[in-house]
């Protein structure tokens, strides 16, 4: 191809940390912070890099490549091989969620994605969320069969653009599936939501760039995940908290889900977050066109509110009751304020109001909140995070913490405990304050109603 000759340099050199070249004496330079690759390319090597232009104190980032006839020594520890996962024989499935985060994922799909796939000569196809159902409806009619049916050894590659929700969405169309999974897909992220866990948490904290050198240097490991059970009238809080549907969009199906074990019961999994409190009313207040305009700023305007809210009021003390079963032998940084109620190892937190009840299987809930210091990413591990209710400054402070690395862990009355299952029943009149968030997705729990948190299995693979 032409523009291949035409991008292929005369020389190229490496001086201090800039990366310098030049086509026709034309001489262009990047910063080695820059380049997310070399890979081999015909008689040569290819390098990928970040180039960013200022327009007007507008900077828009294209990726860009050129190619070299020999490496220089400096570019050595860029250089990789394309793995085999991106080499087919299926394309690669790109999803673009559009609304996820402040709706930049179609931007970074046309500036950094395809430039990246084609750059490679990689096969994909392209898949636009047009609705809230498109992933499942996706993972329903091309991911599950692929995985169910292929004959072929080589998984299906999915490289999301979204948030934690794509994932979440593909991980429970495979959980609820009743087939066997011939050969589970690897599921590739590139980070595009606001709050962006589980990028966060495997490393992609320097946005879609990263993703991509993920994309081509990382592994495939198994994703675990946790199940959570929730009481007979739960339900999915949806369209910015005007409406409620069933957990399970085929309700029938649900019912039969649990037909066996307990008739009354909704189940949901997730690989991220379960809470109740703070937590879970932020990210559901939040959840709206208008918050969403201001990506993670959303989730602290609107902690602001619910810690001061504007009538002055103080701010709310959720009643419910929560047991939890330790894992034996966790080291726990504040067991003395959870007590034995001698069933099995079932503890009973004594305390009956609460601020904030978070468990998680990862360390971060965003690039910079370091929720769970201990977890160590795709361990499987679960843990509890709690403390009761606190002043608006204090509690401010524990946030705080987490964001300057996970300090609120150490702090005197947060319990802080891996775990094996959490059981939380809810003693709220308001339904607002019976609001729980799974992976980030909103559930009305019903009066009187209950939730239980355990470790679960795993379905998919997760490129990191
Ligand atoms: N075209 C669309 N129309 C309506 N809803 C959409 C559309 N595209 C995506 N969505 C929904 O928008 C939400 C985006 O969630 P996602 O987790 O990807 O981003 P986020 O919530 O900003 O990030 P995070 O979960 O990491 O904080 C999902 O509920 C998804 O179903």
């Amino acid at each position: 191809m032409s523009a291949d000759n035409e991008l292929r340099a005369d020389i190229s050199s490496v001086e201090g940390s800039t990366f310098k070249w030049s086509i026709d004496n034309e001489e262009d330079q990047v910063e080695l912070n820059d380049i997310i690759c070399v890979v081999p390319k015909e008689s040569g090597h290819r390098v990928l890099f970040l180039k960013h232009e200022n327009t007007n104190g507008d900077i828009s980032t294209q990726l860009k490549y050129v190619d070299i006839s020999s490496i220089p020594p400096s570019l050595t520890p860029f250089w990789t091989d394309i793995p085999a996962y991106l080499q087919g024989p299926e394309p690669i499935q790109v999803v673009i969620s559009t609304r996820s985060g402040t709706g930049a994922a179609r931007t970074i799909f046309t500036t950094l994605v395809k430039p990246f796939l084609e750059d490679l000569n990689l096969n994909y196809s392209i898949y636009e969320t047009k609705s809230a159902q498109t992933i499942t409806e996706l993972s329903q009619s091309n991911f599950l069969p692929y995985a169910s049916t292929s004959t072929n050894s080589t998984p299906q590659t999915i490289l999301l653009l979204s948030g934690d929700g794509g994932l979440v969405d593909i991980l429970d169309v495979f959980y609820r599936n009743e087939k066997k999974i011939n050969v589970e897909p690897n599921i590739a992220l590139i980070p595009c939501g606001t709050g962006n866990a589980m990028a966060s948490s495997i490393g992609l904290r320097s946005g879609p760039a990263s993703g991509l050198k993920t994309l081509l240097r990382g592994r495939s490991r198994k994703l675990p995940t946790f199940t959570v059970k929730l009481s007979a009238g739960s339900q999915l809080v949806v369209n910015e908290g005007n409406d409620r549907v069933p957990i399970n969009a085929d309700a029938e199906a649900d019912t039969n889900a649990n037909a066996n074990a307990d008739e009354t019961t909704h189940t949901m999994y997730g690989a991220v977050v379960a809470s109740w409190g703070l937590h879970a009313a932020l990210v559901a207040d939040s959840d709206t066109t208008k918050y969403r305009e201001f990506g993670s700023e959303r989730f602290q305007m609107a902690a602001k509110e619910l810690l001061h809210p504007s009538d002055g009021s103080d701010s709310h003390r959720f009643r419910g009751k929560i047991t939890f079963i330790p894992v034996s032998g966790s080291s726990t940084t504040a067991t003395a304020t959870a007590t034995s109620i001698g069933v099995g190892n079932i503890r009973r937190i004594p305390e009956e109001e609460h601020m904030y009840v978070l468990t998680t299987m990862v360390p971060r809930l965003e690039k910079d909140f370091v929720i769970s210091p201990s977890s160590e990413v795709l361990s499987g591990d679960l843990r509890l995070l709690r403390f009761g209710p606190l002043s608006p400054d204090d509690a401010m402070r524990l946030m705080t913490l987490a964001y300057q690395g996970g300090g609120h862990v150490k702090e005197k009355g947060v319990l802080y405990e891996e775990v094996q299952m959490v059981r939380i029943e809810f003693d709220e009149e308001e339904e607002r304050w019976r609001r729980v968030c799974v992976d980030g997705k909103i559930v009305a729990v019903e009066k009187g109603g209950w939730m239980e948190i355990r470790k679960g299995g795993s379905v998919l693979n997760i490129v990191s």
